[in-house]
């Protein structure tokens, strides 16, 4: 029979603490909804003690989510623990996470401190924090940098005085896996006392190693993983938690049963990095643009034969729609043929290597190949009636905002007026005013490339047609040009077939 490996994320704390994510409490709130949604067994909510902010955050996810334990952090100080306890006073499950610094660098130069005074602290704090809840974790800070002996005592002796879980922190991202699952089995064979606890991980990714490390740990009996969404947190970040609970469902082997419910994965990152103003990696595991993208013909035709052929996770089982096959010269005619039979466009034996040809010729001088590329390939065995031009963009600030826009559609000249928030939102309205098909925008990020004011910028966009991303690329000085441009670029992406379904 499986374990349950309990999934304590601390999105909202540890993730929270990256510079530019803070979030205020109506935000924090979406997030610990998603997160329950999601089916996260624990929520770090906050620290109390830091702000009347973070107080009151925890104050309003305690009242706003029902099943998840919600979990306050604190020093090894008594008020901490006290306002801790303060913030969870609406929580249906309340848990204290209180601990202290147990490596050499920390006791001697952080807290200025002895062993032995430090497991005295330890022992004081878990014991105050059982005067207010019956759940309470005690982490262990910087673990993973501790002498083995000395975390194996303290370990023990915080048990003894009632902590619930016992949190191994590899706080500097430090270890190698072998060194951190050695940390998590020296405590499962040398403490007398740790069937009495749940022990969690809770990695940094320092040296890339938090999901390795992670993963190590739960095979080594760890039974929670403390874990974000997009892998947020201080410096290089915590473990990822899509990537823990892939990892897990992509391997059997290891013995645990994980309450995600994984096709909202994709959602919540999406979520969590739009509040959060993170954008995502490209390549990031999971959840990134690319990460079910194929680009090179030789794993193109492998996928489209057979998706399994390179791909180990379902997109649809962590909620993205579908793989993408992107045109690039590294594509072969399985993947040319699979873009223009999404155009509509038939083409097999001496017509295909002709088109193929010619589309090598143009991919080797252009990095992203268009469908008004392809149409422009294909054109003497068909026509495109509906590729769409930008002709005029104009928008003015009087009050109010507003833009027009001239497009051409195919041979047909279309204009439009639309007001928004800003000269961006009202020059997309107007756009979409004259054009089919309309389309959810997903993502909007817009990179400066070289910083000065004369600067030009990048903008990347993500719309969504029918349950599918297509994605717009432009640069220009002008940002909303260059938005206008990426814009169309991604409308230009989606093919003719897919206009008629809403
Ligand atoms: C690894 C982690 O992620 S730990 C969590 C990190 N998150 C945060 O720090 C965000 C919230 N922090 C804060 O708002 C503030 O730092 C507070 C409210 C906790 C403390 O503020 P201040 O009282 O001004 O202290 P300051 O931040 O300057 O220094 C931290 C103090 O806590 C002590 N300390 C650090 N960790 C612990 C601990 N686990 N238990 C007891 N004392 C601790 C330090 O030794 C230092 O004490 P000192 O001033 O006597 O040397
Ligand atoms: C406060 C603890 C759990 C922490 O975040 C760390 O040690 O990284
Ligand atoms: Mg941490």
């Amino acid at each position: 029979m499986s374990d349950k490996l309990w999934i304590f994320d601390t999105t909202l704390r540890d993730g929270e603490q990256v510079p530019g994510c803070q979030l205020n409490t109506r935000e924090k709130i979406i997030v610990a909804k998603a997160l329950e949604d999601l089916g996260v067994d624990i929520i770090e909510a906050g620290f109390p003690i830091s702000s009347p902010g973070d107080f009151n955050s925890v104050v309003e996810i305690s009242k706003a989510v029902t099943n998840p334990i919600i979990c306050a952090l604190s020093r090894a100080v008594e008020k901490d623990i006290e306002v801790a306890a303060e913030s969870l006073k609406y929580a249906k499950k309340g848990r204290i996470h209180t601990g202290i610094g147990v490596s050499p660098y920390h006791i001697q130069y952080k807290l200025r401190s002895t062993p032995d005074e430090i497991i005295r602290r330890g022992v004081a704090a878990v014991k105050f924090a059982r005067r207010f809840v019956g759940d309470v974790e005690f982490y262990a800070e910087d673990a993973g940098r501790a002498e083995p002996d000395f975390l194996a005592k303290i370990i023990e002796e915080v048990i003894k005085a009632g902590a619930t879980v016992v949190n191994i922190p590899d706080t500097t991202g430090y270890c190698l896996p072998e060194q951190y699952g050695g940390y998590i089995s020296l405590l499962k064979n040398r403490v007398p006392n740790i069937d009495q606890a749940i022990i969690a991980t809770h990695c940094h990714n320092d040296l890339g190693m938090a999901t390795a490390n992670t993963i190590a740990g739960v095979q080594q009996g760890a039974r929670q993983v403390e874990v974000t969404i997009n892998g947020i947190g201080e410096r290089a970040g915590n473990t990822s938690m899509e990537e823990v609970v892939m990892a897990i469902k992509c391997h059997k082997s290891i013995p645990v049963d994980i309450s995600i419910d994984t096709p909202k994965i994709y959602g919540t990152s999406r979520l969590v990095s739009k509040l959060m103003n993170m954008p995502v990696q490209p390549n990031k595991a999971i959840v990134g643009r690319n990460a079910f993208a194929h680009s090179s013909g030789i794993h193109q035709d492998g996928v489209l034969k057979h998706r399994e052929n390179y791909e180990i996770i379902d997109p649809k089982d962590v909620g993205v729609a579908e793989s993408t096959i992107v045109l690039t010269a590294r594509s072969g005619r399985a993947a040319l043929k699979h873009h223009l039979d999404a155009l509509g466009v038939e083409l097999e034996g001496d017509a295909l290597r002709e088109v193929y040809e010619e589309f090598l010729l143009l991919a080797d001088k252009k990095r992203d190949i268009g469908r008004k590329d392809l149409m422009g390939l294909v054109g003497k065995f068909v026509t495109d009636s509906s590729f769409i031009e930008l002709e005029k963009v104009s928008y003015s600030s009087n009050g109010t905002v507003s833009a027009d826009v001239t497009l051409k559609v195919g041979e047909e000249t279309h204009s439009a007026h639309a007001e928004g928030n800003g000269p961006v939102d009202a020059v997309l309205k107007a756009i979409e005013k004259s054009v089919e098909p309309q389309v959810d925008l997903e993502e909007f990020l817009i990179q400066a490339i070289t910083h000065g004011s004369d600067d030009v910028a990048k903008v990347h966009m993500k719309v969504i047609k029918n349950d599918k991303p297509y994605f717009g690329f432009a640069s220009n000085s002008d940002i909303v040009l260059a938005s206008a441009q990426a814009f169309v670029d991604a409308l230009n992406k989606i093919p003719v077939k897919e206009y008629a379904t809403v």
